[in-house]
């Protein structure tokens, strides 16, 4: 029986990379698939991982309607086994609910990608939307660190290393960026904190530091 499936992390949990990994594994039995994706880093239409991987995508507008994309392509003759659907977060509930009537009205696969929260913890629509219909939910395996260590499961908004905490939800951008607006991954209690690892001065450590020639 066909699914929704929405996988989830962090920001920088290689979401982008395992959808462009089960694209391709499901490609490679013969499955056709289509990729939505929406305000991706690397530019309009595009699916882009950190590993370097890159595929063509439909982007998605505030009024594409998703169902009725794949309705007309399978109209005109196309196969249309499965559907990617990443950055997900930025979806509309609209959205969403055309990607769960695709599963339940034309048995096509939907694999969503997406992070649940915004810097300031709080859903984003499309990813609430996610959690409330999905058949099954994904925490991605590969887990992200903070700085102290331990597991990151929120993400921060940063200017210049410090966490801001006003802002529009949607500010598309990266993690690791020094000087401009940028994102980094806490555990709760150091977001809660507001304590980046700038601010820590964690970044500053090195092992070098570590007294090995000590006797
Ligand atoms: N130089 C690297 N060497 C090995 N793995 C890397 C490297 N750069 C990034 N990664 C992996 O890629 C992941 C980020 O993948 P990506 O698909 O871009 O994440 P997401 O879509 O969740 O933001 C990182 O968590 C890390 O596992
Ligand atoms: C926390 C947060 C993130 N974003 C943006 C930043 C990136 O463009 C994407 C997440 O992409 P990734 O592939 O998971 O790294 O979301 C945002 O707009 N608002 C936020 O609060």
């Amino acid at each position: 029986m066909a699914e929704l499936v929405f996988f989830t992390g962090t920001m920088d949990s290689g979401k982008s990379t395992l959808a462009l990994q089960l694209d391709h594994n499901h490609n490679a039995r013969g499955r056709a698939g289509l990729i939505f994706t929406r305000d991706d880093r690397a530019g309009s239409a595009t699916i882009s991982s950190r590993l370097g991987l890159k595929a063509a995508a439909v982007e998605v507008g505030q009024n594409t309607d998703l169902l009725n994309h794949v309705v007309q392509l399978m109209s005109a003759g196309g196969k249309v086994d499965y559907v990617v659907a990443d950055e997900a977060q930025f979806y509309t509930e609209d959205h969403i609910e055309q990607l769960a009537r695709m599963v339940d009205e034309l048995s096509i696969d939907v694999y969503a990608f997406g992070i649940t929260t915004d810097f300031r913890t709080r859903l984003f629509p499309g990813s609430k939307r996610l959690i409330e219909l999905a058949d099954r939910i994904e925490v991605l395996q590969v887990q992200t660190l903070c700085w102290c260590g331990a597991r990151a499961t929120h993400n921060a908004r940063t200017l210049g290393g410090e966490m801001v905490v006003e802002g529009e939800q949607v500010v598309v951008g990266d993690t690791a960026v020094a000087d401009e607006i940028g994102y980094e991954v806490l555990c709760r209690r150091h977001h809660r904190r507001r304590l980046t690892a700038a601010r820590s001065g964690a970044a500053a450590l090195s092992p070098d530091t570590l007294p090995f020639g000590a006797a």
